[in-house]
């Protein structure tokens, strides 16, 4: 039988109402929202997150980026926010998933590995075990003495993703570079369950109908 699965696009760097309602219009499946970061271009503050959440519909996903790593500090950027689920740009201690499910728990998780080498897998799986609900592949750098902890623009090596996808029992989103001239070959080699884009879809810093348009074309094409 012919598969009706269809890659889930998550659109990153929302910045304002205006573009949560144009993502969503042209098929977003998930909207991103920065939250404070030690770099990147796409922050924005918790109170616009919050407002921003508060405007998606259902069943569209509402995802706060988080850079931090403790897990009161995590619960507190959540419930400033409302987000459904929180993604973890950084490293973390085992402990935290359960920490967080125990007191967030309509509330999923899903852990950010930069993808740099492949000892990437092992934290990947690692990250799966300790309790994250799914997996989000980017470019970042967390060994920079300022981290690059998304938002790069940058291609990861694919080959490890793959590999990060194949033995994965939890749904994986591939970031990092993506665009309309590569988003196929992303979807063909990795094979991911979802796609995470941001700097891709815009044009001057604000996201850009005609891009968006366009890559999702390539996505459900
Ligand atoms: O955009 C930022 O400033 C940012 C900074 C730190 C963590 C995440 C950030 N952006 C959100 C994302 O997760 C991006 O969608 C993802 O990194 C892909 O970005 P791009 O390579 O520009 O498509």
């Amino acid at each position: 039988m012919e598969s009706r699965f269809r890659t889930r696009v998550k659109v990153c760097c929302i910045s304002s109402p205006n573009e949560a309602a144009l993502a969503i219009r042209l098929g977003a499946d998930a909207l991103g929202l920065v939250g404070r970061m030690p770099s990147g271009p796409g922050v924005v503050l918790d109170d616009l997150a919050a407002q921003i959440v508060q405007q998606t519909p259902p069943p569209i996903a509402t995802f706060m980026l988080t850079s931090e790593t403790n897990v009161t500090d995590i619960i507190a950027h959540q419930q400033r926010v409302g987000a459904n689920t929180v993604q973890i740009v950084d490293a973390v201690a085992p402990e935290t998933y359960a920490q967080l499910h125990a007191a967030l728990p309509a509330i999923k998780l899903v852990q950010v590995i930069h993808v740099i080498d492949e000892r990437n897998l092992e934290e990947a799986l690692q990250a799966v075990e300790n309790g994250a609900d799914t997996l989000l592949l980017d470019s970042g750098n967390p060994n920079l003495s300022v981290k690059e902890l998304g938002g790069t623009g940058r291609v990861h090596n694919w080959e490890i993703s793959r590999k990060i996808v194949e033995q994965s029992p939890v749904p994986v989103f591939l970031a990092g570079g993506l665009n309309i001239e590569n988003v196929r070959r992303a979807i063909d080699q990795v094979q991911p369950f979802g796609l995470d884009i941001c700097s891709g879809v815009r044009s001057n810093g604000q996201l850009d109908a005609t891009k968006l348009e366009a890559f999702m074309n390539v996505v459900c094409g």
